[in-house]
């Protein structure tokens, strides 16, 4: 078995994702390599989307997730996206089943470029997000940071794409946050006993919003699709929006949005958006050891 396996640098909206090719492979990519491979300016990253050998019938691959600190996660959307557009540049196919931990995702690459993926249902059940308290109603959860007589985010929205969110939704530009002060205190707040992604929502019509979010196990995004899907779903569960709503994602670079439906007739949130490769290399997976092999570049000169 080779000691080096493919990988390309990709990225959603500025997500910074590491697609690594582990098919064929009996090991993973260990915690150790992510928190190397992040520690390295070249290749630091937001998550590792690890492609493996499906194991259940129907489906193209199993998807390994790791954040940029070694921890797994159960859901990335933009991460998906980016795995959607490397299997179609390599089979020519346009639709893709994958699982992960958290379930299986559907997904398929447009003619103009974007990738929807169906990231299923949300799941408000209090246990199951999960939060340390019983909330009959987590659309707003009693939780709050800052001074007790004036706080600065209070009584999120909680909710799970497969992986555990809260929206706070605020009425200023969520630029204007603290959001890299807030962000870890809330992050590993008690409430949250797997921890959460943090986001800060602004409705800015009928039908969008805007969102920041401090990742969880990955810090500061510049995006975050499980979150724009979560804010999506809060908007629509609390009467700010209807069920499709347009998403700018604040700190996106370049500047740009995700649609985001959540679906009337199954309750599935459908998210479209853009994906985009940037250079490939080889990595050990179990060090991080990485070298850079821009193989398509070569290919296009
Ligand atoms: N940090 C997240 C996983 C990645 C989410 C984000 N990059 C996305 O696009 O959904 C977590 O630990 O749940």
């Amino acid at each position: 078995m080779s000691a080096t396996v493919e990988f390309a640098r990709m990225n959603g909206l500025g997500n910074k994702i590491l697609v690594v090719d582990m098919r064929g492979r009996p090991d993973k990519v260990t915690p150790a390599a992510a928190v190397a491979l992040n520690a390295d300016p070249q290749t630091e990253f937001d998550q590792i989307m690890a492609i493996h050998d499906p194991k259940a019938d129907g489906t193209d691959a199993f998807i390994d997730i790791l954040n940029s600190d070694g921890s797994k996660a159960q859901a990335c959307g933009n991460g998906t996206r980016c795995v959607v557009q490397a299997l179609a540049a390599e089979t020519g196919r346009k639709a893709f089943t994958f699982q992960t931990v958290a379930g299986i995702l559907n997904a398929v690459e447009h003619e103009d470029g974007t990738i929807s993926v169906d990231m299923g249902r949300p799941v408000f059940n209090w246990d199951r997000i999960p939060l340390a308290e019983e909330f009959h109603d987590t659309s707003r959860i009693e939780l709050q940071i800052g001074p007790i007589d004036n706080p600065v985010l209070h009584s999120p929205s909680a909710m799970s794409m497969g992986n555990p969110h809260a929206i706070f939704w605020v009425d200023r530009d969520v630029m204007s946050y603290d959001l890299a002060r807030f962000g870890p205190l809330l992050e590993n707040h008690p409430m949250f006993p797997e921890r959460a992604n943090i986001t800060l929502a602004q409705v800015t019509s009928p039908t969008s919003l805007t969102t920041r979010t401090w990742e969880r196990g990955a810090g500061l995004t510049l995006a975050c699709g499980s979150a724009a899907c979560s804010a999506a779903v809060s908007a629509a569960r609390t009467g700010r929006t209807g069920r499709t709503v347009t998403i700018n994602v604040a700190s996106a670079k370049p500047p740009a949005t995700l649609s985001i439906e959540w679906r009337e007739r199954d309750d599935h949130v459908i998210m479209t958006g853009p994906a985009e490769w940037e250079w490939s290399g080889r990595l050990d997976p179990s060090t991080g050891l990485w070298s850079r092999e821009d193989t398509r570049e070569a290919e296009a000169q």
